[in-house]
């Protein structure tokens, strides 16, 4: 089967899926979740006009002459507005967040008052129409647009949510991903490991990836390299109502090889197999019912690294959420050579310098490294058939955060 580019493979992974079914949620759960519906307030910030520092509501007009006696006729709090209305000649004690007494139109702040007796006070400096007062809606107004449907919850956006009255959010359900490892020498880490033996690590920084993104885990374990074994953990993926399929291994071409040939037996219509890329080349991807699969190559890089490209932007489109892999510009921070028709991601680690960013890649690129992944805080993306390239020349990075 041909090997297909990358962008292709990802518009295939993306194709037709429509976000989950909405549902309710109180705001302390919204934290990285997607608005399934366009958040509007419900009412207006600041509600009044307020007073963004502690002094006196005053007329700005009064302040004009420092020798004038304003005479300080009661107070407004936070919580606790001055009830009547307010003269020339007068003044009213004001703290920040209150309401802004009718008949004011300044807060001079107290560094600026002097106080001539008990409830006489004078302006220092002549303060401007308008200062200090926040102005009733300065925020928004109640019917306001505040967030986007599809806007991932951040700090800010719930925090904004709240402030316009919202208690609940609706928001798309979380994906369901079952991860899968497969090959009859994993063993758990802490287990007994026997002479040929590997640990089983992959699921773990996949199950991570798909988390960050906002999905829900089922855990499959290990899967020996038998049709039968490979079958009932596809059952247990479908009876367990994953809306994702991930399996880790045995999608090359060995004999030991069996998820792919196990996977079409089970079911899935095959979209592709087999991506023109370094590391992650064996990457099986297809839909078992409603089900998507993704078989990731066994080799730890490679499927980290499918993971980021297809996984991550899987489980956002699932939730409504656009993906937007953050890609900037560096030099080379040493030479590279030409490459053949696989796109290459290559580990590397990006600087800050004066001179800008400088990405320099590991010499040795083994999608079996992990000390060079856990380190690497970028993937240099070199284009199929790039030519050799020189220290400080350009080149595209997809940063891993970390
Ligand atoms: N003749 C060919 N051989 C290979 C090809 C090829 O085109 N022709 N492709 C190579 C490439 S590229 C990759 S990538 C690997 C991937 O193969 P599989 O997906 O079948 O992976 P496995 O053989 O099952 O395992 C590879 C390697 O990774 C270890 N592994 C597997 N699962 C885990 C796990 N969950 N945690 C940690 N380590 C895991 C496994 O023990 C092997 O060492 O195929 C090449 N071969
Ligand atoms: O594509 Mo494999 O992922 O080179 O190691």
């Amino acid at each position: 089967m041909a090997l297909i580019p990358v962008d292709a493979a990802l518009e295939r992974v993306l194709e037709g899926i429509n976000p989950l079914p909405a549902e309710e949620i109180p705001l302390h759960d919204g934290m990285g979740r997607v608005l399934a519906s366009p958040l509007h307030a419900l009412r207006t910030q600041p509600p009044f006009n307020a007073s963004a520092m502690d002094g006196y509501a005053v007329r700005a007009s009064d302040t004009l002459d420092e020798r004038r006696d304003l005479s300080v006729i009661g107070e407004a709090a936070a919580g606790a507005r001055f009830p009547g209305s307010m003269g020339q000649g007068q003044a009213v004690r004001i703290f920040t967040g209150a309401p802004v007494p009718d008949g004011a139109d300044a807060v001079l702040i107290q560094e600026n008052a002097e106080s001539v007796s008990d409830r006489t006070i004078r302006a220092a400096k002549p303060v401007e129409h308008g200062r200090h007062i926040r102005q009733a809606g300065m925020d928004f107004h109640a019917g306001d647009l505040l967030l986007e449907q599809g806007r991932r919850l951040d700090p800010g956006a719930l925090t904004l949510a709240a402030s316009s009255g919202h208690a609940r959010l609706l928001v798309h359900r979380r994906p369901r991903v079952a991860v899968l490892a497969t090959g009859n020498e994993l063993v758990n880490p802490g287990e007994t490991t026997g002479q040929d033996s590997i640990v089983a690590s992959n699921s773990y920084g996949i199950a991570a990836i798909a988390k960050e993104e906002g999905a829900e885990i089922i855990d499959l374990g290990i899967a020996s390299d038998n049709d039968q074994h490979l079958s009932s953990l596809f059952a247990k993926a479908r009876d367990t109502a994953a809306d994702i399929l991930v399996t880790l291994g045995g999608a090359s071409v060995g004999k030991h090889d069996l998820v792919r040939g196990a996977l079409a037996e089970a079911g899935m219509e095959l979209s592709f197999w087999k991506v023109a890329m370094r590391p992650g080349k064996p990457l099986i991807s297809g839909r078992m019912g409603a089900m998507h699969v993704l078989g990731l190559p066994g080799n730890p890089v490679s499927s980290l690294v499918c993971a980021e490209l297809f996984l991550r932007p899987l489980v956002a489109h699932m939730q409504g959420a656009r993906h937007e892999p953050d890609m900037r510009s560096a030099a080379l921070g040493a030479p590279l050579r030409a490459n053949d028709e696989r796109q290459d991601y290559i580990r590397a680690v990006v600087r800050h310098t004066a001179e800008g960013m400088i990405a320099t890649p590991f010499t040795r690129q083994d999608s079996s490294q992990l000390t060079a992944y856990a380190t690497a805080n970028c993937l240099i993306i070199r284009k199929p058939h790039a030519p050799a390239a020189n220290t400080g020349d350009d080149c595209r990075i997809l940063m891993l955060h970390r």
